[in-house]
């Protein structure tokens, strides 16, 4: 879902599951209440699925299935998941404590590697941002410094690498190297971290810190641990030792015939088979719920944007769910989240909050959490909410569209998509271009009333729905048939006359079949 330089990737929407209950389709004339649909979503005892980023771990799997409901595949016994726990056991990527970073960031000049469309001051901001979002952590510094080949094993040419060694060796504020590539070669940062006598990390490891410590479900701490595996292999491959820095021993284990590098390289396999399966079971679950969730037709509309451009703060919003916590922070939201909500004429929608996109994001990292790619292209509707605040919001836009189109999602998906443009309280005077966009402020609440009639809106036509008032005779069986068939919203009886004002939400079909059984 971001774009890696140049080539923009699918990556990372989570899911999260949802829990049965009966439709709220059966309990007319009440409208459906956001409430009930939430009740869908719920795992267990812990109330409504993706909460805040800021509570303990959720499970993603939910908690058991109740009688009728749907028989899950897959039921996992509870030593499964204590075997998972093992699997996610690792040590820190970066250290502890505060660290004043110095920011070097290679500017490649030309060739193909070149960034295409974007700007260095856009990817040092980036950079920054992700530094900003380490506890403790700072940029002092700031180089950018240009480079033909930034994937060269040293990247930096001999005149450069001295001329920045003396700079960084020089300061004595700086503490750790932050240099903006995707990933480093093991010997590349040993070497450097040896002329500049300090840790030196890139943006993977960064990343991967930040999303360790914002994965809160299984699926998403699984998917983050089959990022990993890359790292762990190549410090396999040049250390001859694990991360995990356990005693090497002799070079042959006794009596197995294989040589430490062997064990170790073979150990590695099974835990990425084991995570590979344990997220084929989760899919597999999140697959079938995500089936019982569209016969209960709640519609589906998913929110996506780059990262800290507002979407939970905008899901809050317009669902007035307290419990969802928006963070002033770079991927805040890891897991993709269900909270329920109502449109103006009551219809119940469900909005999936999702993570955040990044130009230049790790593509292992996106690779892993693809799988959950596969809720978006079900959605009835997205939203692509904008932070139109941002200095770079035009890039930002590219970047989110681009990788929009590597996701394949359905045409009609993309061309009806509604977009946001947040944070307009610090743009006065803004105004939307285009059909589909609506200027809001999620965190003042200005706009959501005409947001929220444009989502009706296209909810409605992307389910194949309409809104409308319909006159019933209160002796016959239209009331009773409305009732069943479409989702009753509001009532008003004329007993006098003997008839009703029913305002429902009905297909396109069941219409149809309403005006051939009762003709007008
Ligand atoms: N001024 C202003 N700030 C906003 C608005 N909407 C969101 N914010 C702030 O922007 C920051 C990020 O908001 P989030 O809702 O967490 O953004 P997000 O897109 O969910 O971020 P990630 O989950 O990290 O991708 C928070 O500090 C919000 O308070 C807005 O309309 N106006
Ligand atoms: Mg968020």
């Amino acid at each position: 879902m971001w774009a890696v330089r140049a080539a923009v990737r699918p990556g990372t929407w989570l899911s999260r599951v949802v829990r049965g209950c009966r439709a709220p389709r059966a309990a007319p004339p009440l409208p459906p209440r956001p409430e009930r649909a939430l009740a869908a979503f719920r795992e267990g005892p812990r109330g409504p699925e993706g909460r805040g980023a800021a509570e303990p771990g959720p499970r993603a799997d939910g908690g058991k299935g109740r009688a009728g409901e749907e028989k899950e595949e897959d039921e996992e016994p509870e030593d499964e998941e204590e075997k998972e726990e093992a699997l996610l056991r690792r040590d820190p990527l970066l250290p502890a404590g505060t660290q004043r970073v110095c920011l070097v960031h290679p500017e490649v000049k030309c060739g193909p590697g070149k960034p295409q469309g974007s700007r260095a001051e856009w990817q040092v901001a980036e950079a920054r941002a992700l530094v900003h979002t380490l506890d403790g952590w700072s940029v002092v510094e700031t180089m950018v410094v240009p480079t033909k080949t930034p994937d060269r094993k040293l990247i930096f040419g001999k005149e450069t690498l001295e001329h920045l060694t003396e700079k960084i060796r020089g300061s004595k504020e700086i503490t750790a190297v932050f240099l903006n590539v995707e990933r480093m070669a093991t010997p590349t940062k040993k070497e450097l971290e040896a002329a500049w006598g300090m840790r030196v990390f890139d943006r993977f490891t960064v990343v991967l810190h930040i999303f360790r410590g914002n994965a809160r479900t299984r699926e998403a701490r699984l998917q983050v641990a089959l990022a990993e595996l890359p790292l762990l292999r190549s410090h396999l491959k040049n250390n001859g030792a694990p991360l995990d820095g356990r005693g090497r021993g002799s070079r042959y284990i006794m009596g197995s015939g294989e040589s430490f590098l062997q064990v170790q390289q073979r150990l590695l396999k099974d835990k990425e088979a084991k995570i590979r399966r344990a997220l084929e079971r989760l899919r597999r679950k999140r697959l079938l719920l995500g089936r019982q969730r569209r016969r209960r037709e709640f519609p589906v509309i998913s929110v996506l944007g780059y990262t800290n451009c507002g979407k939970t703060t905008l899901i809050k919003a317009l669902t007035g769910d307290a419990a969802v916590q928006p963070r002033d922070q770079l991927f805040a939201t890891l897991d993709v989240t269900a909270h329920a909500g109502s449109l103006p004429s009551r219809l119940t929608v469900i909005y999936m909050d999702t993570i955040g996109f990044l130009s230049q994001l790790p593509h292992s990292l996106i690779e892993s959490f693809s799988a959950t790619l596969e809720d978006v292209a079900h959605s009835d509707l997205l939203i692509h909410v904008r932070d139109v605040s941002h200095p770079d919001t035009e890039q930002q836009k590219a970047s989110v569209l681009s990788a929009l189109r590597g996701l394949r999602l359905p045409a009609a998906l993309l061309d009806s998509m509604v977009e946001v443009h947040n944070k307009v309280d610090l743009v006065p005077g803004h105004s939307p271009m285009g059909p589909h966009a609506v200027a809001v402020s999620a965190l003042l609440g200005l706009g959501l009333e005409e947001l929220k009639a444009k989502l009706e809106d296209a909810v409605l036509r992307a389910t194949g729905r309409r809104a409308l008032t319909l006159r019933v005779q209160l002796a016959g069986a239209q009331l009773s048939w409305l009732h069943r068939e479409a989702t009753v919203q509001a009532l008003d009886v004329m007993p006098e006359a003997g008839v009703a004002d029913v305002k429902v939400i009905i297909s396109n079909s069941a219409y149809g079949k309403f005006r051939k059984l009762f003709p007008e």
